[in-house]
């Protein structure tokens, strides 16, 4: 039965020399019973996790109790080839370990068996589940066609950075910002056109901020940019240079060559505001202000000076 069953089975005595040693160990390692016979562990397998496999034997030896390893707490004790393809992508089994006391006739406990189960087929299958599940978890916080995050998922965060703000007073900024005139865009050049000129802004957007900041989809043609750690002023440079940017950019599309610009509104993270809603409030009328001064602007406002009105 040892020999049959379809786990790895060998016996170790108090030195770690092999005792049994059974097929399916045989077919693995490509060694046989008798080549390693009586042979230390750790000499016939130099690389197994040597200081990790022998505390772990000591304290079966020690403890007189079971002990069991799975694959999610360590991939494998012997580097065996992974021989199911079909479910396989990994190139070694994936492996969980018991090891069992051995009770001799006397009472004492001088050999412990060890049972390898090769696992590969579950963890594949795991670990191609958790794959799908992060793709799906950065689909559900992506716009599709920008690639920034969208609108659910940004304001979370904004939601968050507001938090963070209530308990340290370190202040962010928030920037919103739209695309000036977007609908003769569209009833111009076509709506393609007027997509393609979404993805380049966005890819602006991405570049001119820092990897702390946090730029998402708003709605159609509007954005936001939360900018960590970053007062009003600060906020005033990375929105001029990404104004500049767009408006230098000449667009090329579909045999249509044109400009476009951008009008952004300021506000800083305030002590005042009672939710995120409010920043939020707080940007948008800044930007309207750019917008109703003539637009290809940058504004700022202070909370205090928007309840005032
Ligand atoms: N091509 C394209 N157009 C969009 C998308 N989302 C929103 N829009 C269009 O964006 C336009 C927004 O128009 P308005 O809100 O009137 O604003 P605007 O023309 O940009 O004018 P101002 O913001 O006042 O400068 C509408 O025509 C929408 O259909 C999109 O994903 N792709």
């Amino acid at each position: 039965m040892v020999h049959t069953i379809d786990a790895g089975l060998m016996v170790i005595d108090k030195q770690a020399r092999i005792q049994v040693w059974n097929s399916f160990m045989e077919n693995h390692s490509g060694f046989s019973a008798q080549q390693v016979s009586n042979k230390q562990l750790f000499d016939v397998f130099p690389d197994l996790a040597r200081s990790w496999l022998e505390r772990k034997i000591e304290t079966v030896f020690k403890l007189r109790t079971p002990s069991f390893t799975t694959w999610e707490q360590r991939p494998f004790v012997f580097e065996f080839g992974n021989y199911r393809p079909l479910t396989g992508k990994s190139a070694h089994m994936y492996q969980n370990m018991t090891m069992i006391p051995l009770n001799s006739v006397s009472g004492d406990v001088d050999h412990l068996c060890i049972i390898i189960y090769d696992v590969s087929d579950v963890a594949n299958s795991q670990l191609q589940l958790a794959d799908v599940n992060q793709e799906l978890k950065v689909l559900s916080r992506t716009d599709r066609l920008t690639g920034l995050f969208n609108r659910g998922y940004w304001e979370e965060q904004l939601s968050s950075e507001f938090n963070r703000f209530k308990r340290t007073q370190k202040t962010s900024t928030l920037v919103m910002f739209d695309i000036d005139h977007f609908k003769a865009v569209n009833d111009n050049y076509g709506h393609h056109v007027g997509d393609e000129v979404i993805k380049v802004c966005s890819f602006y957007f991405q570049q001119c901020a820092r990897n702390t900041d946090v730029v998402g989809r708003y709605g159609g043609e509007e954005f936001g940019a939360i900018l960590i750690d970053t007062d009003a002023q600060q906020a005033m440079f990375f929105c001029e240079r990404l104004r500049k940017k767009i408006a230098e950019h000449r667009f090329e599309l579909q045999g249509f060559s044109f400009n476009i610009t951008i009008s952004l509104g300021i506000c800083e993270s305030d002590p005042g505001m009672l939710d995120h809603t409010q920043w939020i409030q707080g940007s948008d009328k800044a930007l309207y202000t750019s917008k109703e001064s003539g637009r290809n602007l940058t504004s700022s406002i202070r909370f205090s000076e928007l309840s005032l009105e």
